[in-house]
């Protein structure tokens, strides 16, 4: 398996990040099965993506069937009642500075409410989602409008009933247009679930030593957060801003691929040609720049992914057209990752439920490329 090099130190092989290997077995969610695509318990997501609202993928995910009418109204219904962030909570986050990543803070806010909700039995895992679902956007506005603007939101107290719409409300204090919340009614259905990304199998692993619904996402967070997964929405954006015209962006684009940096937002783990999600979020940012202040960030951002294909083959993914797109929208670039959170959960806590319906402990094997045996040294005669 290893081999030895003359001067008797082990070679290091390359990490191959499990690539290809199946770790499980999953009901939720198809990724490039057929080269492009994407479904979620059997639904495609250019569907999902046209007809559903978020809250009926997350019933879809969390439920296991898409809900009649009367189904839907009654989650909608039971999500608006929980929408009032403990007073505890409150305080945590009135603690945390200005300038804390908001990915930070949203990983606080999960772990504190662990604490004061805890998840008691597994029975009770189905309320303990819902209850996040409803909260993961008052959280970070709650947080994002009292440390940047000295304002404490009422986040029970809004006139919006989506989820999307809620957080737009409480992040501007004002009524989002109809277009802005349609916008985020996709881009949650989009961001929903995808298989054993990284931080689902964070969630997926952590569950499997039938710990609490509140570590699984706490970790899933933290994994979601750097910039090679979610974190890349935001790290494309910062990219974006740095350019005026297409020109300029084509020239520093040139020059990133020659000195083999990573351009953020471009490439797939499991896609080889595109990523399904990328053509439904693209068409909202250009959309989206019809109104914008700098309608020239769409012309950018379509320069460089020209330039990616032409030079790399390698195709935007989910987080490129997001960068744009949340931006037009009037939303900080900081809070891009945490708008990921607030519908991956649907996912990750699908998957957890999944985990522990069939479990058992997830603990692979790794190859050992350390010393061989070593003979022991008292301290006094180390060098
Ligand atoms: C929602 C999501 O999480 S989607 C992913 C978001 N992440 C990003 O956008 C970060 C930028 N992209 C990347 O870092 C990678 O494409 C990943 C992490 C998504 C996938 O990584 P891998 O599976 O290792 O990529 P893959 O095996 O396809 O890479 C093939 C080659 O293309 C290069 N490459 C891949 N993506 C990029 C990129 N964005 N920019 C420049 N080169 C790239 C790799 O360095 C590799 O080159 P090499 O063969 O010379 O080493
Ligand atoms: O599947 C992956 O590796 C990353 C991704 O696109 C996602 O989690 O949405």
């Amino acid at each position: 398996m290893t081999e030895k090099n003359t001067d008797n130190t082990n070679k290091v092989p390359q990490p191959q990040g499990l690539r290809g290997q199946s770790a499980g077995v999953t009901a939720l969610c198809t990724v490039g099965k057929t080269g492009t695509g994407l479904t979620y318990r059997g639904f495609d997501i250019s569907d999902l993506a046209t007809h559903a609202t978020f809250e009926e993928v997350a019933y879809l995910l969390l439920r296991g069937k898409l809900p009649t009418q009367q189904e839907l109204d009654d989650y909608q219904q039971r999500l608006l009642t929980m929408r009032e962030l403990p007073a505890a909570l409150k305080t945590v986050l009135e603690n945390i500075p200005a300038d804390a990543h908001p990915m930070d803070v949203m990983r606080t806010g999960c772990s504190v409410l662990g604490n004061l909700e805890t998840e008691l039995g597994f029975e009770q895992q189905a309320d303990k989602t819902d209850r996040l679902l409803a909260l993961f956007p008052a959280i970070i506005c709650y947080w994002y409008r009292f440390s940047h603007d000295g304002v404490r939101i009422d986040s029970d107290n809004c006139q919006q009933t989506s989820i999307g719409g809620h957080f737009l409300e409480m992040l501007t204090g004002r009524q989002p247009s109809d277009l802005h919340v349609e916008v985020m009614q996709c881009s949650l259905v989009l961001y929903a679930e995808h298989e054993f990304n990284a931080s689902t199998f964070t969630a997926r692993v952590c569950a499997s030593t039938l710990s609490d619904l509140h570590s699984c996402i706490t970790a899933a967070i933290g994994s979601l957060r750097g910039p090679l997964h979610g974190g890349a929405n935001e790290a494309a954006m910062d990219m974006l801003a740095n350019w005026k015209t297409a020109e300029e962006a084509e020239q520093a684009i040139l020059k990133m691929l020659e000195t083999k940096e990573k351009i953020m937002g471009f490439g797939h783990a499991i896609y080889r040609e595109s990523d399904p999600r990328n053509t439904l979020i693209k068409a909202w940012s250009e959309k989206l720049a019809e109104d914008a202040d700098d309608p020239w960030l769409y012309e950018v951002s379509e320069r460089v992914d020209e330039v990616m294909w032409r030079e790399k083959k390698l195709f935007p993914n989910a987080d490129f057209y997001h960068a744009s797109a949340y931006h037009f929208m009037g939303i900080p670039t900081k809070l891009f990752t945490p708008i990921f959170v607030m519908s991956r959960l649907t996912g990750w806590a699908a998957h957890v439920f999944e985990q522990r319906e069939n479990n058992r402990i997830i603990r692979p094997s790794a190859d050992y490329i350390g010393p061989e045996h070593q003979d022991w040294v008292p301290i006094e005669q180390r060098k």
